[in-house]
């Protein structure tokens, strides 16, 4: 009897093991086969830090992904749409744009940290795209992610879209999305893309931090500029060949900058509202722009950063030519990106380079180029303007904000026919040197400034569900 009740419980045991076993295997492939799912992978790629691991974005916001408020496409086939139900089909549904994509990154360069590692150091988080524009595709979804997890549901709809080439202008990302929301007749209330930042420490002589959001964005050139000369041996030279005819064409452009024209576009209303916080005697020169422009032009031009808001920038990025140490190079060309300020036009632009190079031998094409984008609302009645500052002076009320103009360019500029009011601004902190990391080497972000980005677009969500503004009782300055 005792032998007998051994071996039932030995065979009940067994069962229950191998029961256990076949639950795990289970899981174990569900886990496996959704990790894995790279179909739609967001490339939100978090490397540990030697063997890379990829980890699908529907395992990062479970919520996001399976949410029958949310609606997800995939676009251009990278690009992300989302769509999210709001329940007052009367307001008009915003946009909140970012892009997953980032420019190319070289640890030899001098990087601290590989990168594509993401490792952290000293509270920041290292690697290209950290603030450019990572953090704001991270800090969307994660802030519709908290909401959805305490069971938010939005008033007024809206639409994330997640561009996969904005560095290369956005043509097959942000332009597809467009025309997806186009087709389908929707009309935004706003939209809040990448763009300027707070800074902090970052414009001399003001009083704390100043958060500027881009009302407006310059216009973009970019001209190839090419010379061919004759083929032949390097022992018979003639006097001048195709690289000495570019590059002398390279030195007149470097040293004929663009006019100065600050003060006539919208940067004149940034300096009117932090005209304020500036000490005597810059307060009286920031509020008499019309006065002292000519001044504070030749001492902020010394800047790059400052000299971007004070004209048409020229920037010779790419130069090829020679094929070897003995042979005449027959043919140079070089890239010129301008950076369009909105008192010029590009034709003016390719005018004034055309003029300032004055070589018929060097050839001038215009690859792409636009103009300065129209300058969205800022006043108290302007719904996104209003909203954004709200969540921003309700979140760091030692802020002061300023309408002013990208001098990057923006994937929203291809969503022109869905609202007039574009904003560009990412809650991301700059302080003195950080702006040199945006396209260059230790791109980073604060563990602490990601938090806020999340919290910025959680506050901006539920702000942004308001019907209508409320009256206005302030004055210029306290806006
Ligand atoms: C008067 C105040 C001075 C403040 C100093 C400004 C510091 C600069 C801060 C932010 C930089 C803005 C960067 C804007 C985002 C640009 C995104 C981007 O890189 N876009 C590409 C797109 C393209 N390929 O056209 C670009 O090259 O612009
Ligand atoms: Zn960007
Ligand atoms: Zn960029």
């Amino acid at each position: 009897m005792l032998v007998h009740n051994k071996w039932r419980i030995i065979r009940l045991l067994t069962l229950v093991g191998l029961s256990l076993l076949l639950v795990l295997l289970i899981l174990f492939i569900v886990v496996m086969s959704r990790t894995f799912t790279l179909k739609e992978n967001l490339g939100l790629q978090f490397a540990q830090w030697e063997n890379t691991t990829i980890i699908s974005a529907d395992i990062i916001f479970p919520n996001v992904f399976s949410s029958s408020l949310v609606k997800h496409e995939v676009v251009g086939n990278y690009s992300h749409l989302f769509t999210v139900l709001g329940t007052d089909p009367e307001l008009v549904p915003y946009m909140l744009l970012a892009h997953i994509d980032v420019v190319p990154a070289n640890e030899v360069d001098g990087w601290e940290a590989p990168p594509f590692s993401a490792k952290e150091l000293n509270g920041f988080i290292y690697g290209r795209g950290t603030i450019d524009n990572k953090q704001c595709v991270m800090g969307i979804l994660q802030a519709v992610e908290y909401l959805l997890e305490r069971g938010y549901v939005p008033r007024r709809g809206f639409y994330i879209g997640l561009g996969h080439d904005e560095e290369v202008y956005g043509y097959n990302g942000a332009v597809n999305i467009a025309k997806v929301l186009k087709s389908g007749g929707v009309k935004l209330q706003y939209i809040l893309d990448e763009g300027l930042a707070v800074m902090d420490g970052i414009i001399t002589g003001l009083n704390g931090p100043a958060a500027l959001i881009g009302v407006s964005e310059k216009g973009q050139a970019t001209v190839k500029l090419s010379a061919s000369t004759r083929l032949g041996h390097s022992s018979m030279p003639p006097k001048e060949n195709s690289i000495g005819i570019l590059a002398a064409a390279i030195t007149r452009l470097e040293e004929s900058p663009m006019p100065r024209l600050f003060g006539y576009g919208p940067e004149q209303s940034t300096f009117e509202h932090l005209a304020h916080k500036f000490q005597f005697p810059l307060r009286f020169m920031m509020s008499n722009l019309w006065l002292f422009n000519p001044l504070l032009s030749r001492v902020m031009e010394r800047r790059p950063d400052m000299n971007a808001f004070v004209r048409t920038t020229t920037a010779v990025t790419m130069f090829n030519s020679g094929v070897k140490v003995n042979v005449l190079p027959s043919h140079a060309e070089a890239f010129v990106n301008l950076r369009i300020h909105p008192a010029q036009t590009l034709q003016e632009v390719l005018d004034l380079i055309k003029s300032t190079i004055s070589d018929n031998r060097v050839k001038l094409e215009l690859v792409d180029g636009f103009d300065s984008l129209p300058i969205s609302s800022y006043d108290e009645q302007s719904f996104g303007y209003q909203i954004i500052k709200k969540t921003l002076l309700d979140m760091f009320p030692q802020v002061t904000v300023a309408p002013s103009i990208c001098i990057g360019n923006t994937d929203s500029r291809h969503y022109m026919d869905l609202t007039q009011d574009i904003y560009r601004f990412n809650p991301t902190w700059l302080r003195p040197g950080e702006p040199e990391r945006i396209h260059g080497i230790n791109e980073r972000m604060s563990v602490q400034n990601y938090e806020e980005i999340v919290l910025f677009y959680f506050q901006l969500i539920q702000e942004s569900d308001i019907r209508i503004l409320p009256p206005s009782h302030t004055g210029q300055h306290e806006l």
